[in-house]
């Protein structure tokens, strides 16, 4: 997958609009690798002293362990030097921060072991106390581990010796390990008398992050959602559908539990929280780790923008690129909302998914308003006026996609959830949204449809399409594709 595609699919609504000055991951060396081992050094020495290395307590479903550096008397003047003297500037200035406000971090060394008879090798999904926190690769004998930041649906390993820069209200996790034993040093950086503005930007991390709760995304068994599948004859668990792409438990084979991906889209958000106002929903699941290792981009820049800054508002962005109008509900020149369709997910057909030669298949988009990420309902006539056109542009692709047929069906564009009930339309889904009407079912969502007609001549392809102003074809909206394998008969035994 490409860079800039991975980009899109994987920045979600949340990081497309990630919080104001907050949006920003970056990655930099700080240290060389022998500091690191140093510090690990030392740090073992102090555990062993100390009968051992603690449990992490105060993060349910944490099973790692760390040492807390302030209580390594002897570790103090390395502290001073390497991260109030180096690491906590640099965090100053990449977040616009009064430096001198910062306050000297907690850090510790987290062990993460992937062979001892108590599992001690992953955090689950949090955020952490403070505004700021960093995490430092401290070795590299280990296979897994990592640190997932769940707003970038990515998982990030710098090389020894660099950190990950980041808001600490971010939602991330540390991977399990596979194998051997992954040290890092993590910083929980306070400021002292928070800013209004940063105040509010943090605020507005936490809502974000809320809405794209995990807890929906869980099994029966609290297990996190992670293997994705493409439909089959599977039903899902939670409105019955047979044959729609989900995902399934990544221990299905214990609990059998499958959830279609628009129930599990759907179903999200802070009504799923049980613990009420002021407290983290997501505290001890497991994350849902989507297809991680599926995301190829390298960090070419060492700073991941995820919104580039727009004074005073936040900027939905399109391959980097603001898209035009405003997010947070700014009128547009006909006086109507600016309309916006940030890809959520595949419903059916999901990419490299295989089909036969000229079989007649139907590719289902989830979409969302925006609302999560401050743009406005779509106004009423929205769907009606709203047309699915092919958008094969690229040179690369034309060839390909130019052997590919499409019919665009009727009720193409279709809202899921209450918005169209009352209004004696046919609503879009089945029987399970029945249930929704009386749930707190975000009204956000949207299904596109096309049916498509795979080419006889078996290879891979891709179409590209976009959602249209009918009057005026103006594009709004994530561009969408569907990527699928032509495979013939003969192939498939022949593997
Ligand atoms: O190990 C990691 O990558 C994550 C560590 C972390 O998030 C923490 O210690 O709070
Ligand atoms: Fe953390």
């Amino acid at each position: 997958m490409e860079s800039t595609e991975c980009h899109r699919r994987h920045t979600s609504a949340l990081a497309l609009a990630a919080a104001d000055s907050l949006g920003v991951l970056h990655q930099e060396p700080f240290l060389p690798a022998s500091e690191c081992e140093r510090l690990v050094d030392a740090v073992e020495r102090h555990a062993q002293q100390c009968g051992g290395w603690p449990l992490l307590g105060d993060y349910e479903g944490a099973t790692s362990r760390h040492v807390q550096l302030e209580h390594v008397p002897s570790l103090h003047p390395w502290l001073q030097r390497h991260v109030v003297g180096a690491i906590v500037p640099r965090l100053a200035r990449l977040f616009s921060l009064d430096g001198g406000a910062l306050l000297r971090p907690h850090c510790r060394v987290v062990k993460y072991e992937a062979d001892v008879a108590r599992p001690a090798h992953t955090i689950a999904l949090h955020s952490d106390g403070t505004p700021f926190s960093f995490i430092l690769s401290l070795n590299h004998a280990f296979a897994g581990g990592g640190t997932y930041v769940r707003c970038l649906d990515r998982a990030f390993s710098p090389p020894v010796g660099s950190a990950l820069l980041f808001c600490g209200r971010w939602l991330h996790c540390g991977l399990p390990v596979r194998s051997g034993v992954r040290y890092v040093l993590a910083g929980f950086v306070e400021i002292d008398g928070v800013p209004a503005d940063l105040e509010e930007a943090l605020c507005r991390v936490r809502r974000l992050e809320e809405r794209l709760s995990v807890v929906p995304r869980l099994c029966a068994d609290g297990e996190g959602l992670r293997r994705r599948i493409d439909g089959g004859g599977t039903p899902c668990a939670l409105c019955g559908t047979v044959g729609r792409a989900g995902r399934t438990c990544h221990s299905c084979a214990k609990c059998g539990f499958v959830a279609c991906t628009r129930c599990l889209y759907a179903r999200a958000g802070p009504a799923a929280c049980e613990g009420g106002e002021g407290s983290w929903p997501w505290r001890g699941a497991l994350p849902l780790l989507v297809e991680v290792e599926r995301c190829e981009w390298s960090l070419s820049a060492t700073t991941i923008e995820l919104r580039p800054e727009e004074k005073g508002r936040a900027a939905l962005t399109r391959h980097g690129v603001p898209v035009s109008g405003a997010a947070q509900g700014e009128e547009g020149q006909d006086g109507r909302g600016e309309r916006h369709a940030l890809f959520v997910d595949d419903l059916t057909v999901p990419d490299g998914a295989s089909v036969r030669p000229g079989q007649v298949f139907t590719k289902v988009w989830l979409l969302s308003q925006g609302v999560e990420v401050g743009a406005m309902h779509w106004p009423e006539e929205a769907v009606d006026e709203s047309q699915l056109v092919r958008d094969d542009v690229d040179a690369e692709t034309f060839e390909n996609a130019r052997w590919v047929g499409h019919r665009v069906l009727p009720g193409a564009v279709c809202l899921v959830g209450r918005e169209r009930r009352g209004r004696g339309e046919q609503e879009c889904g089945d029987a399970g949204d029945e249930d929704d009407s009386n749930n707190d079912t975000p009204r956000h969502l949207v299904e596109v449809k096309v049916e498509l007609v795979a080419p006889e001549q078996p290879g891979r392809y891709r179409v590209y399409f976009r959602l249209v102003h009918r009057n005026s074809l103006d594009g709004f909206g994530d561009r969408l594709w569907a990527d699928f394998v032509v495979v013939s008969l003969k192939q498939e035994f022949s593997d």
